[in-house]
This record gives structure tokens, C-alpha cells and sequence, in this order.
């Protein structure tokens, strides 16, 4: 417990530090996405060509997506053209997510339609405003608002030794475009093409390639997200555990016009041995992540707030290549550094700490307080949530015994990397950390 408590005080810091973001120019300035995107336009919409008829035979597709063809879906490829640009995806390896700002509000959805951003929150806005006075049976047990028509309370499977239970989420709502019936979906075309369109899972493949074809992205789902405000948030949560599960990408659009200073909801996420960065839910901003190694959490909210999320999966879990080529990692690190210099030791367990297994560790000990309440600020007082911080405090304690015991050079100098000066900023400069 000392230990436990001598290591958060260590690391605790206020979230200081201003946002880095990559901020990219408006629509006028790409030309070659905004003429591809006409030629989309174009083709789709012309009937009669004047070349020759094409000799070769035309094959037979199987599985035509619905939104093929439509405003919508150029729509949807032009602005991933605008988003998963060569810097980005640097930005996304480098630092483990990058901010993008203007994308989808440059792109029209047709000649002379609204922009995409505002197709996409109108949208979100009519299925978040639904309500079917009748289908709320849930509403009481988080005592909170009701869920709109089509939309679940998000929550959180919890895994014990005999049983599985939910810890739900207070006034957070979500629906998977992929889970809607074919009648439903068609009412919200924007989002049936974002989840229809591969353009976004292509350019990321194409230039943040994955180092083998297991890992390569292949298949992407769309979640729609509704917060009521009243201080709904999400607790610190990484979204997959790559032996579990295929997920590699998470990226976050907001749709929230009209959000200022003092309204909260903001994302922070947890770069570390780099401070955290707080990032405002600002209209047609979209946020890319690791979504196996990058700690995150959304700030309780006071005003409605709108999102969707894409997650980019490879074809099945398991097969990272962080886990098999650690950065900088030596074969003492692992064992504690055990059998070198000082200098070596220290440096050895500063890779092992780093690998983002091991970070992952690290981290519930470095947010050990604040990971604690900010479970309890996203659920409202049940016995399951007792069960979550007991799970959580049960498992700093365990992850402190076993770092401090094995590692304790090497936390001293990750402890030292991660605080502020010049001095720590170089020396995470010369850190190669591993994201992807
Ligand atoms: O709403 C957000 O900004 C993030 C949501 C999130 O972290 C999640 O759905 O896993
Ligand atoms: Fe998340």
C-alpha cells in the first residue's frame, strides 16, 4: 500500500499540459480530395458516357454495399481521404493518436448539401431525440434518463469467477449502425454508408501499415453515442486487450456545435511517459487512437453531448507486434535487468515498464486514484460498481508488489521521464515508444 501510494504521488499530476493536435487546412486547400470527390459525384450520378463500350467482361460482385452509389458514401470516402493523411497516421504511430479538425465540414453530401459533419449530427440528433414512451424498462436501474427508441444504456461487462454482470453507465447511450434492422438503418444513410465505405480502413492500411497480414485492419464497426450531460462520463478504460480481441484503431467524431468552455465531456488520453492531453468534443473533430495500448476517459459532461465511434479491427485478436519486438527491450529487461551495470539495469527495465503490456500494468498504479474515481463518477452507487473499485484497488495493490519488486531502477527513472522540465522532455525524445 505504501508502496502503491508512494508511486501515484510520484506520478499524480494535474492535466496541465495544452493540447497538441494536428489541425489541417479547410476543403479549398486539398483540390485532389475535393476533385475526387466530384468525380464520385459525378460518376454516380451521370447515366451516358461518350467513350467506346468497354470489350472485357463485366464480373458478377457479390455483396454490393446499399449506400454504393449514393451522396452519402462519396461523401463519406472524401472526407476519410481528408482525415487518414500521411501526417496523421505519423502523428498516430509516433505518439499513439493524432487530432484532425475540419475534415467532414469541408465535404458536402451532394451538390450544394449540408456538410457531413451536419448531416451526420442531424442524424445522430433525431435518433438520440426519439423516444417510445413505452420501451423503457431500464430507465429506473441507473436512475437516469431513459433510453431513446433504438439506442441501450452503455455498460460494461464485468467478468467474476461464478458470473457475469453489467455495470451501467448513467445517462450514456449507444447503438451499433451494423446491430440496426434494414428499415431502421435506412433512415440514417450517412451512418449506413460510414459503416458501409472502406476507404477510411484502406488508407490506414495503406499508411500505417501493419508489419504482418494478420494484423492488417479488415473489417470496421460504427457505434453512435448520446450523452445527456448531467456530469454522464467514462471512467479510464483502454477499448481492447489485443490478445482478446481485434481491435487496433478507435477513432472519435464529435458532433457538437455548439459546445464552449465550462461544458466539460472532454476526452483526455494518457500518451504516457508523455503527460496527458485533454481534447475538447468540438464539431467535426475527429480523434484516432491506439485502441489496445491508449488509455483514455471522457470528463463528466454538463451538456448534451453527440459522438460515434469507428473501430478498425484486424481480421482476428492476438498477433500485435508490440508484443513480439518490444521497443528497446533487451532479454535482461524482462528479468529485472538482472546481470548488468547500473546504467544498463535502469535502462533495460525503463524498455520493459514502456512495452505497452507492461505499461498497461503501470498505469492503474501511476492513475491509481484518480482511475478509482473516476469509476465512481461514470456509475451511479450499486453493488456492481463496489465490485468494479474493489477489482481495481485489488489490482493496484498486486501490480505496485510486482513492479516495485522487480523493477524498482527502472521506475525511479520512468517516474523521473514523465514529470516536467526539460530534462524529462528529452529524455522521452530519446524513449522510442511503441503504439501499434
Ligand atoms: O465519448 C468519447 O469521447 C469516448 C467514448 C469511449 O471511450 C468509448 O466508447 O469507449
Ligand atoms: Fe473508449
Amino acid at each position: 500500500m505504501a508502496t502503491r501510494r508512494a508511486l501515484s504521488r510520484v506520478f499524480c499530476r494535474v492535466l496541465s499540459r495544452p493540447r497538441t493536435r494536428v489541425s489541417l487546412p479547410r476543403a479549398s486547400a486539398f483540390p485532389a480530395a475535393a476533385a475526387a470527390a466530384t468525380a464520385r459525384r459525378a460518376s454516380s450520378s451521370s447515366s451516358s458516357s461518350s467513350s467506346a463500350p468497354a470489350e472485357h467482361v463485366v464480373p458478377r460482385t457479390y455483396g454490393t454495399p446499399s449506400t454504393a452509389g449514393t451522396a452519402e458514401a462519396a461523401a463519406v470516402a472524401a472526407a476519410a481521404e481528408r482525415v487518414v493523411l500521411p501526417e496523421v497516421c505519423e502523428h498516430l504511430i509516433r505518439h499513439g493518436y493524432a487530432v484532425v479538425d475540419g475534415a467532414l465540414d469541408g465535404v458536402t453530401v451532394g451538390e450544394g448539401g449540408a456538410s457531413l459533419s451536419e448531416t451526420l449530427r442531424r442524424e445522430l440528433d433525431r435518433l438520440a431525440s426519439s423516444s417510445d414512451a413505452d420501451a423503457d424498462a431500464d430507465a429506473s436501474s441507473a436512475g437516469s434518463s431513459r433510453a431513446p427508441d433504438g439506442m441501450k444504456r452503455n455498460a460494461t461487462v464485468l467478468v467474476q469467477k461464478d458470473r457475469v454482470v453489467q455495470l451501467e453507465k448513467a445517462n450514456i447511450f449507444e447503438a451499433e449502425v451494423h446491430a440496426m434492422k434494414d428499415e431502421m438503418a435506412s433512415r440514417f444513410p450517412a451512418f449506413r454508408a460510414l459503416r458501409e465505405d472502406r476507404t477510411f480502413l484502406t488508407l490506414l492500411n495503406a499508411h500505417a501499415p501493419p508489419r504482418t497480414r494478420a494484423e492488417d485492419l479488415h473489417h470496421q464497426v460504427v457505434k453512435l453515442q448520446v450523452n445527456f450531460g448531467m456530469g454522464a462520463c467514462f471512467p479510464l478504460h483502454f477499448d481492447s486487450a489485443a490478445e482478446l480481441d481485434g481491435r487496433r484503431v478507435t477513432a472519435l467524431t464529435y458532433l457538437n456545435p455548439g459546445w464552449k468552455e465550462g461544458d466539460g465531456g472532454e476526452l483526455v488520453v494518457y500518451p504516457f511517459p508523455s503527460p496527458p492531453v485533454k481534447i475538447e468534443p468540438r464539431m467535426g473533430r475527429v480523434v484516432l487512437f491506439s485502441a489496445a495500448n491508449m488509455l483514455h476517459r471522457v470528463l463528466p459532461s454538463k451538456a448534451r453531448r453527440l459522438c460515434f465511434t469507428q473501430w478498425f479491427f484486424a481480421r482476428s485478436a492476438g498477433g500485435s507486434s508490440v508484443s513480439s519486438s518490444a521497443a528497446g527491450s533487451s532479454g535482461s529487461a524482462a528479468n529485472g535487468g538482472v546481470g548488468g551495470d547500473g546504467g544498463d539495469v535502469a535502462a533495460a527495465q525503463v524498455a520493459a515498464l514502456l512495452r505497452p503490456e507492461m505499461r498497461k500494468h503501470l498505469m492503474k498504479v501511476v492513475h491509481a486514484d484518480e482511475w478509482a474515481k473516476s469509476i465512481e463518477a461514470s456509475h451511479p452507487d450499486t453493488p456492481e460498481r463496489k465490485m468494479a473499485l474493489d477489482t481495481h484497488w485489488r489490482e493496484v495493490d498486486v501490480i505496485s508488489r510486482a513492479l516495485a519488486g522487480k523493477f524498482p531502477a527502472g521506475l525511479a527513472e520512468v517516474a523521473a521521464m514523465s514529470g516536467p522540465g526539460e530534462d524529462a522532455e528529452r529524455a522521452r525524445a530519446a524513449t522510442r515508444v511503441e503504439w501499434f
